[in-house]
């Protein structure tokens, strides 16, 4: 690509005229991924400034440099006031803006997005329609998996990703759009048809200064919502009436609102809803008629994650006969309330809840249902939110009989701390609960304990395949654990 393409984006480009005819090999913002001919943008990072590693970036061949301030280098410096959301701009460019050529899906949220994610793939491919999903879990191409390191990648991974969706023929995609994302601008170059919002409670307030600052956040997936470049597609945002705050993310977009909820006045609510320790039914109503779902998911925060997966593929022109079939075809959703069988007469659930509604919601669900014991097994994670520690361990030892306080990724804290930041939220009278700062002790020891129909669950990790220590991530799986404690109390 030349140059003069790139430049196309930036007002005033006139300036830079003398670098029109500079071939670009490929768009890189790691100088040790720098080939010959690569344009390399600087990124202010949280570890390390880009900036700092020019002359590398030079060496490895670099045929132009983005800065945001004056470098003294050999090869072009080309300066913007904000390399983060040139770099989006850049992606979504060199890769031809491959979001105008399908539709696409963001999900944000603090609880549910990859649930409603999965959710969505289902339904689509009952639709008989291939998709892309882009998550916590992994990236997939159709039933391709591929492992990922964050839940919404950096623009350039992103844009590459989805130009292969694309190239691949996937003619839906669905991604988790996270707070962090959108405030480092890695989705600036897409142009989601449809966006949906989840919840909003308590989490990440060790990276955004405030509650106000996290939702000014997730609103910008909605005030982004309609930025077509090329189409007229219309567009629409999805929105959970029940959550108190989806007035202010209503007021972001000026394009068509979705409503979804059980209390509230909504366009797509849930009626005649039944609970059971085997799943959920309920009615689903909207403006084309009812459907009477019956679902293995279980808890009342999975009917709301049914409700915002259905009006998007309603939205989509997908059949309620279709969607209903496809709701009652799920299972479950990976590492997300998962039973761990070993033919016991207690249940062992391992959830990914590591944040305090998330905890409370499926802790209440548990108590509902619950005939003898409940134990919870819950660390927090390190180097994340310290002010959710506390409320975390108060919530596990109001609805648990017997919380057992664990580590959860550590990173580079002191899994001590970490723990004594979670009991100095409880009362000096509570005595249901003990510290086992091991988690493969801390859930032998729940499952060494466990009597007939008690529940145990394991909370936190879901789906991860690690324990981070520091800088390194360990295998871990809670539930290989849990299924080593299940055959070991066997014999
Ligand atoms: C806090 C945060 O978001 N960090 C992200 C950020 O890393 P960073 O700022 O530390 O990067 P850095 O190491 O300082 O490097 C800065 C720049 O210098 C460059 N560099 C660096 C070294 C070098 O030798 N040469 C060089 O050019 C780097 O390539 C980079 O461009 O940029 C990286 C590349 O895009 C991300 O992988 C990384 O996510 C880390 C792993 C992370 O843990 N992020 C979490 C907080 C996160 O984003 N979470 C959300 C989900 C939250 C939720 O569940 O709701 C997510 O979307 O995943
Ligand atoms: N709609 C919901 N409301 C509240 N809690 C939920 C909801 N859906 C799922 N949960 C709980 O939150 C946990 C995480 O769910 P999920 O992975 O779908 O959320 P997420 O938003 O993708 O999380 P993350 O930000 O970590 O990627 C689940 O294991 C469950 O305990
Ligand atoms: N995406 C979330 C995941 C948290 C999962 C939990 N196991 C932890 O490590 O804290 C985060 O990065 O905050
Ligand atoms: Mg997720």
């Amino acid at each position: 690509m030349r140059l003069k393409e790139l430049l196309s984006l930036l007002p005033f480009s006139e300036q830079f005229s003398k670098l029109y005819d500079i071939e670009i090999n490929a768009i890189k913002m790691d100088s040790r991924e720098i080939k010959k001919g690569d344009l390399f943008v600087c990124i202010n990072g949280f570890s390390v400034d880009g900036h700092d590693y020019v002359e590398e970036a030079v060496q490895n061949g670099a045929s132009v440099i983005v800065a945001e301030r004056e470098i003294n280098v050999s090869a072009p410096v080309l300066k913007v006031p904000d390399t983060v959301r040139f770099l989006a701009m850049a992606a979504a460019k060199y890769y031809q803006h491959p979001t105008n050529y399908v539709p696409l899906i963001g999900v944000t949220g603090t609880n549910g997005k990859t649930s409603v994610t999965y959710l969505l793939e289902t339904i689509f491919n009952h639709n008989h329609q291939k998709t892309g999903v882009i998550g916590t879990i992994q990236m997939k191409i159709g039933s391709n998996t591929y492992p990922v390191e964050n839940t919404t990648p950096d623009a350039l991974f992103l844009q590459k990703t989805i130009r292969q969706m694309v190239d691949q023929g996937v003619e839906q995609v669905i991604m988790e759009v996270s707070s962090h994302a959108l405030d480092l601008g890695r989705v600036y170059g897409c142009d989601y048809n449809i966006a949906i919002f989840t919840n909003l409670t308590q989490d990440h307030l060790d990276y955004h200064e405030s509650m106000d600052d996290y939702l000014r956040a997730k609103s910008l997936l909605f005030a982004q919502l309609g930025n077509s470049y090329h189409t007229n597609n219309k567009k629409f945002a999805i929105i959970n009436v029940d959550d108190s705050v989806s007035w202010r993310i209503s007021r972001s977009t000026a394009q068509a609102i979705i409503t979804y909820g059980i209390k509230g006045e909504a366009i797509i609510t849930a009626k005649d809803i039944q609970l059971t320790p085997m799943g959920t039914r309920f009615l689903l109503c909207t403006p084309y008629g009812n459907a009477d779902i019956k679902s293995n998911l279980i808890g009342n925060f999975n009917v709301y994650n049914m409700l915002a997966a259905s009006a998007a593929a309603i939205i989509s022109g997908i059949s309620l006969p279709i969607i209903k079939e496809a709701l009652q075809s799920i299972q479950g959703v990976h590492g997300r309330f998962e039973p761990i069988v070993n033919g016991q007469s207690f249940s062992v659930i391992v959830d990914y809840a590591h944040t305090p509604d998330s905890l409370e919601n499926v802790l209440a669900t548990i108590q509902d249902f619950a005939k003898k014991k409940v134990f919870v097994v819950v660390g927090c994670g390190g180097d994340r939110d310290r002010s959710k520690r506390p409320l975390m361990a108060q919530i596990a030892v109001k609805y648990a009989d017997q919380a057992i306080f664990t580590s959860d990724n550590p990173r580079t804290e002191n899994p001590q701390t970490i723990l004594n930041d979670m009991t100095a939220g409880i009362e000096g009278s509570t005595t249901n609960f003990q510290v086992i700062s091991d988690r493969r002790e801390a859930i032998h020891y729940a499952i060494k304990q466990a009597q007939k129909d008690d529940i145990i669950l394991i909370a936190g990790k879901g789906h991860e395949t690690y324990q981070q220590i520091g800088h390194i991530k360990h295998h871990f799986d809670d539930r290989e654990v849990a299924l080593e404690a299940l055959q070991a109390k066997e014999n």
